[in-house]
């Protein structure tokens, strides 16, 4: 049973929902990992759509930069006042979950103060300075960004130039930018909004340097929000998405902080300027790999954005013809539309369930750690390393793909794709540029191919224990488990060979790092390998677990799809393994589950359960907030819903024409006025006063009603350049021009 069916929807698409074989609700709790939390989603969801003041106030296409770091900050701090009736403080997944239904996905300036201001404090700091700090930023008293990239240099933290001093005789570090290069740069919120920044710096006592640390840093005044004496802060400009967000520059001269503001849970500074080291080198990475554990989720669910759109668009849009010539067919029937679109459809709930997977085997490292074992630390620093890697290029692939598969209008900003596309990819290079992450992964694949090399294959962690082990016969008809052997196969013969490589011209006198870096394409090919193995088997072992019949029927039908695919596309590296009938049985298989999967394909996509709202395809809610802004102004109270079935009535006799470019006070006064509120018939001003622009609609390509054409061609007259025909750019230059060419 699909949820989403609602009288007014484009038939296409009820039809689409009807032919789904699995109840919807029940795949969104296998998705989100719990009835209980996806049920939770639909709640808030539900809570949030009746709250006006949390409304887009106006299009985000057509906001300025400075209007979108207002509105997200006006939306932060009505959140932060309504959080505690909406949802459970305590869950993380609810909080960033409200956060992205209300504000979207450009960035906003506390997104950060959320994933890498307070974890850090929560398991860097010690018990005093999360006594200290902790409480005073989950409150938002304080706002928080992380400062670790500089102008000169990101990826390789040892060149890092921002030095924090100890100076023993006042017990205080001083923080100092050296050269122009090593200015932060980068880090969200630095730019105008945070008053607080984790820094990281290199530790400089009795002119040792032990390298970079963090530290808490205060940047602004806490009354004025002045940037405090010493450093110099600002907005690094725009950038190709995120421009929500206030990514800044900062510099330090000579500026002093207390010595208890390095965090020091792990390392230590005594007063008298001893270091104490941490028990595991790279136990300061923490963070880090929690923020890279949730990255495969989160990305999963951008792709999960795009795909809904571009799947409901393609269930709706007909062209061209097929059997029947009396009627266009659906897009969306086309074998080419379901082979660019049903792979990824894949991709995105693998990404899901190993994201969801990676953050408990966080979750238990963090245990762990906590008792002294940090054993699996090199495990999940290099796992994640290059999930992180493989499911931010997948991502950006998959919704590309799905831009194309809308075709002219996947270009317009109605579709919202190119700015979801714009965001994802951002992933590609912040949390480790992913080709670097890939050369980390390769480091610890390299150490396991020498351990087995030295005869000590069991000691190999369960990750990379395969790489020891010898081909087994694969019958391609036993199902999933079977395509994974050919993965093991593909990952584990490149990880040799990269290897080999590398250890031969190392061998041949060259340097390790030169070795390293000609090898360097091979090993970032084995990195891939490994990563989709474990992306597939973290699938098929997720679908295994479920226990509902229907929803695991399909998903084995999706499974079918993914493992066809994702071997197909690794031909080149399974040739000696499987004959050219092999690959045929395969490349046939794929294109049968395609076609089983297709009944389901708008279902699997509701399943999501990514409301209009995330997708910016709302249009009533922006009445509504009007309204309310209107009342709170004018201090006038009429019942919202009273308000709401008036504006629906009158939508549905016609008498309120979208197409007339009212502004939306106006039309509140006109509706006021109909109401008979008192006092309105003072205010109600010359209509012309409010004739500026119409701004109702928002992206409407993945609307759930499937109503496509009717709100583009809302949308494209809510264009600002469509509110007069005859614009300055004509009057000023092209008229004169054009009349001064007359002959
Ligand atoms: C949207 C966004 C938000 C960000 N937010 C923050 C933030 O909040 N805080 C913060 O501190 N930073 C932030 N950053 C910065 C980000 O972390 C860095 O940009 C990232 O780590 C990459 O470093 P880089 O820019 O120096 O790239 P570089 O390291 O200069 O990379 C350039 C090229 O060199 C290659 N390369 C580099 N080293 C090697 C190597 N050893 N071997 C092979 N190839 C190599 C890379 O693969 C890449 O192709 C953000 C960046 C973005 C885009």
């Amino acid at each position: 049973m699909n949820q989403s069916i609602k009288p007014g929807d484009n038939p296409d698409l009820t039809d689409e929902r009807l032919s789904g074989t699995f109840d919807t609700n029940a795949m969104a709790a296998v998705i989100y990992g719990s009835d209980k939390l996806a049920q939770r989603r639909r709640e808030i969801s539900e809570a949030v759509s009746r709250i006006p003041e949390l409304k887009d106030s106006k299009p985000y296409p057509f906001m300025t930069r400075e209007e979108k770091i207002l509105e997200g900050s006006r939306k932060s701090a009505v959140l932060n006042r309504l959080l505690p009736g909406l949802i459970d403080l305590e869950s993380f997944e609810e909080t960033v979950f409200i956060h992205q239904e209300v504000i979207g996905i450009e960035g906003y300036p506390l997104a950060l103060h959320e994933s890498l201001f307070i974890p850090p404090i929560a398991t860097q700091g010690t018990d005093e300075q999360q006594e200290k700090w902790l409480m005073r930023a989950q409150r938002r008293e304080i706002i928080g960004c992380y400062a670790q990239t500089e102008l000169g240099h990101g990826s390789n933290l040892r060149a890092l130039e921002t030095t924090a001093t100890f100076d023993i005789s006042t017990r205080e570090f001083i923080l100092n930018s050296p050269t122009i290069t090593s200015l932060k740069w980068w880090p969200g919120a630095l730019g105008k909004s945070a008053n607080w920044s984790i820094v990281i710096a290199n530790l400089i006592i009795k002119e040792h340097n032990y390298g970079p640390h963090p530290f808490m840093v205060q940047l602004r005044d806490e009354k004025s929000h002045e940037p405090l004496p010493g450093i110099t802060v600002g907005d690094i400009g725009p950038k190709m998405a995120f421009n929500g967000a206030d990514n800044g520059f900062l510099g330090f001269k000579n500026y002093r902080i207390p010595r208890e503001n390095m965090l020091m849970r792990h390392s230590k500074v005594t007063s008298d300027g001893s270091y104490i080291k941490p028990p595991h080198a790279k136990i300061g990475y923490s963070s880090m790999v929690k923020v890279r554990s949730r990255m495969a989720a989160e990305q999963g669910l951008f792709l999960a954005h795009a795909l809904t759109i571009a799947v409901r668009y393609s269930a709706v849009r007909r062209q061209g013809f097929l059997k029947d010539k009396s009627r266009e067919v659906k897009v969306l029937d086309y074998q080419t539309q379901l082979h660019r679109l049903f792979p990824s459809i894949a991709r995105a709930y693998a990404f899901i369930f190993c994201g969801f997977e990676t953050i408990r085997l966080y979750d238990q490292l963090l245990i762990d750690v906590q008792n002294g074992n940090t054993s699996g630390m090199a495990d999940l620093h290099a796992l994640t390393s290059g999930l992180k890697s493989v499911v931010t290029y997948q991502t950006g692939e998959g919704i590309e793909q799905a831009r194309m598969a809308c075709g002219g209008h996947g270009y317009s900003m109605a579709s919202y794709i190119s700015e979801i596309y714009g965001v994802a990819i951002g992933g590609c290079t912040y949390e480790g540029e992913n080709m670097v992450m890939l050369l980390q992964l390769a480091r610890y694949l390299v150490k396991s191919i020498e351990m087995i090399q030295n005869g000590k294959s069991r000691e190999l962690g369960p990750m990379v224990a395969y790489l020891a082990e010898k081909e087994s016969e694969i019958d391609l008809n036993l199902g999933p488990n079977e395509y994974l052997k050919v993965f093991e196969y593909a990952a584990r013969n490149q990880t040799w060979r990269a290897t080999e490589k590398f250890q031969k011209l190392r061998n041949s006198g060259m340097s390790n790092e030169k070795a390293w870096n000609q090898a360097s394409v091979e090993l970032t090919r084995a990195s891939r390998l490994h990563t989709r193995l474990y992306i597939m088997s973290t699938f098929i072992n997720h679908v295994g677990s479920i226990v509902d019949q229907k929803v695991k029927g399909v998903l084995i039908d999706l499974l079918n799809v993914h493992v066809t695919y994702e071997v197909m596309d690794i031909g080149i590296y399974v040739q000696g393994l499987l004959s050219s009938n092999q690959m045929d049985l395969i490349r046939n298989q794929l294109y049968v589950s395609l076609e089983t999967i297709r009944p389901n394909a708008v279902s699997l996509v509701d399943s999501f359960q990514i409301s209009d709202m995330q997708l910016r395809s709302q249009v009533i809610c922006a009445f509504l907030a009007a309204w309310d802004d209107f009342q709170t102004k004018h201090c006038i109270m009429v019942q919202r819903t009273r308000f709401k079935t008036y504006i629906l009535q009158q939508i549905s006799f016609n008498k309120i024409k979208f197409e007339e470019s009212y502004e939306l006070r106006y039309l509140a006064i006109l509706v006021a006025v109909s109401l008979r509120v008192p006092y309105v018939n003072d205010l109600c001003m010359d209509p012309r006063k409010f004739k500026t622009r119409q701004m109702l609609y928002h992206f409407v390509l993945g609307r759930r009603d499937g109503n496509v054409y009717e709100n583009l061609f809302k949308w494209a007259k809510s264009s600002p350049l469509n509110q007069t025909d005859v614009l300055p750019s004509v009057t000023q230059y092209l008229k004169p021009m054009m009349d001064k060419s007359k002959l």
